[in-house]
């Protein structure tokens, strides 16, 4: 029996303590954390402040109460100040002021991350947001009963930016999304993909401020407008969505960190410390695209990790398989999916890729109803033909597809391969010759 200390309950914290509650008895099993809740879908975020939801309740999938009826102690409220690493103790304060202490044989770090906030003049001023609590969407969800709120500014138009702008516009407000970059969603699709949402954005009425780098912020107490090196956005609240940095303080001078300063990890989670783990958005991830370490915040990494972690802090060895960093987004029914590497992110890595397109309708034309036009890209690797990214969009719902190509990505299948793949085909559901082994034959 080992003594097992989690620090952070959230998603990667919550997959970590169920594994080993679930499948590992007569362990003593202790988490903390620093906020009063666990388990908040950031991901319904945008869902719940555009009232396409009707409340936050569906939001959590785990408490205190859930995780002790299992048998561990939660301390909620009571952040760790500091982990003796030769002593194998932590240290923690609740909120009354009271001090914990928890030997440990095996500690399994889950700290997640923060968001980055950029150090400029008017940052500090009133309804500038940052989103990433379930905390956080309660305060903006309450800001936006002030009708006074007319103008919102969205400082980032990656996944959290262009999620929140649409939320905003289905509330009513003039909305401006802000990038440095010249458009949206840069780092998860080519150029393409970016304008189609670019349009869409556009077609709902958001304002796009790309190529803008953000100086200052201005208002009288409460933020007025947003000063860009291009000119000047009228706001009544301002959201930051610029991206997260791991939150590895606890680290201190012990463990070895990435160059982003997320806590490194071998394929078993493990930091350079024997017995300390690090699980979700504090730590690395193998990336199978690039075949190399790598930083990648998403909640499906989060859990994963978190139940690799949790079998190997129990003694059953359980190598990590990597992952191709896939992901999606839907705007105003736009769904959009990718995974793995983009030609462009591929030429910025100086590695040799080649890219195929495809356009068609989902299903044979004879199906006159529900059947969208799908847009595909396959990005592979000139020299071994590896497939190494695939991005897609449609107003179908296309979603399984991309799984097919993470599995391609991780397997280091060759576009080869996919050109006869065995596809099923009914009218229902798709054509023939389907689109991605279409794709693939474009291969030369
Ligand atoms: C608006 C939004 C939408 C998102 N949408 C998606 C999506 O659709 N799909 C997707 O895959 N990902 C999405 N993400 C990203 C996803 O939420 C994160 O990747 C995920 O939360 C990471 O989980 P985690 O448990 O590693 O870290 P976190 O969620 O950051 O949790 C870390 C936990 O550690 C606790 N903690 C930190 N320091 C201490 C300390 N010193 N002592 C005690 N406790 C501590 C914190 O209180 C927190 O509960 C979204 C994020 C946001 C904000
Ligand atoms: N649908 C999903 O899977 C989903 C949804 C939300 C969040 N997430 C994840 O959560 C994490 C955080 O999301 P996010 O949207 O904050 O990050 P992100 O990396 O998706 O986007 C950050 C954006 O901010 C821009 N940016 C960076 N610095 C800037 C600056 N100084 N001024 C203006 N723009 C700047 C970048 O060009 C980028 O477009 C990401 O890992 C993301 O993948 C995923």
């Amino acid at each position: 029996m080992s003594k097992i200390v989690v620090i952070g309950a959230n998603h990667a914290g919550t997959a970590a303590l169920n594994t080993i509650l679930d499948n590992y008895k007569g362990n003593e099993v202790v988490a903390f954390d620093s906020n009063s809740n666990i388990s908040f879908l950031g991901c319904g975020m945008a869902l719940w402040i555009g009232k396409q939801i009707s409340g936050p309740e569906g939001l959590f999938y785990s408490n205190k109460e859930k995780l002790e009826g299992k048998g561990a102690r939660i301390y909620m409220e009571t952040p760790v100040e500091d982990i003796d690493y030769e002593k194998k103790v932590v240290h923690a304060r609740g909120k009354d002021g009271k001090e914990y202490h928890e030997s440990f044989d095996k500690l399994i770090l889950a700290t997640g991350s923060v968001p980055i906030v950029p150090k400029i003049e008017g940052i500090d001023l009133k309804n500038v947001q940052l989103v990433k609590l379930y905390q956080n969407a309660e305060e903006v969800i309450e800001k936006l009963k002030d009708e006074s709120i007319k103008d919102v500014v969205v400082v980032g138009a990656g996944y959290i930016g262009v999620e929140l702008a649409e939320a905003f516009v289905r509330c009513g407000k003039e909305v401006t999304i802000i990038d440095c970059v010249e458009t949206c969603l840069s780092g998860y699709y080519d150029k393409d993909f970016t304008d189609i949402m670019r349009d869409n954005l556009k077609a709902h009425g958001v304002k796009l401020a790309f190529g803008e780098t953000v100086q200052k912020m201005e208002g009288s107490g409460r933020v007025e407008k947003v000063i860009t090196d291009k000119g000047e956005h009228k706001a009544d609240m301002v959201i930051m969505a610029i991206g997260f940095r791991p939150n590895t303080a606890l680290g201190g001078n012990h463990l070895e960190l990435f160059r982003n300063g997320a806590f490194l990890v071998d394929k078993y989670q493990e930091t350079s410390v024997k017995g300390v783990y690090a699980i979700g958005d504090c730590a690395t991830v193998y990336d199978n695209s690039v075949q190399e370490v790598n930083y990648i915040a998403l909640a499906s990494n989060a859990v994963r990790s978190g139940i690799v972690a949790a079998h190997n802090s129990c003694g059953k060895d359980l190598e990590s398989v990597g992952v191709q960093g896939s992901n999606g987004i839907s705007i105003w029914g736009v769904n959009m999916l990718s995974t793995g590497l983009t030609l462009t992110k591929a030429a910025k890595l100086g590695i040799q890729a080649a890219a195929v397109d495809y356009e068609d309708l989902q299903k044979p034309a004879f199906i006159e109803k529900n059947n969208q036009k799908v847009k595909i890209r396959i990005v592979y690797d000139k020299e071994s033909r590896v497939v190494l990214g695939a991005q897609m969009t449609s107003e179908y719902d296309i979603s399984m597809g991309l799984h097919m190509f993470s599995l391609a990505i991780q397997e280091k299948v060759t576009i080869d391969k996919l050109k006869l793949v065995d596809l099923f085909f009914l009218p229902h559901f798709n054509q023939p010759y389907s689109y991605i082994a279409l794709a693939a034959q474009k291969a030369e």
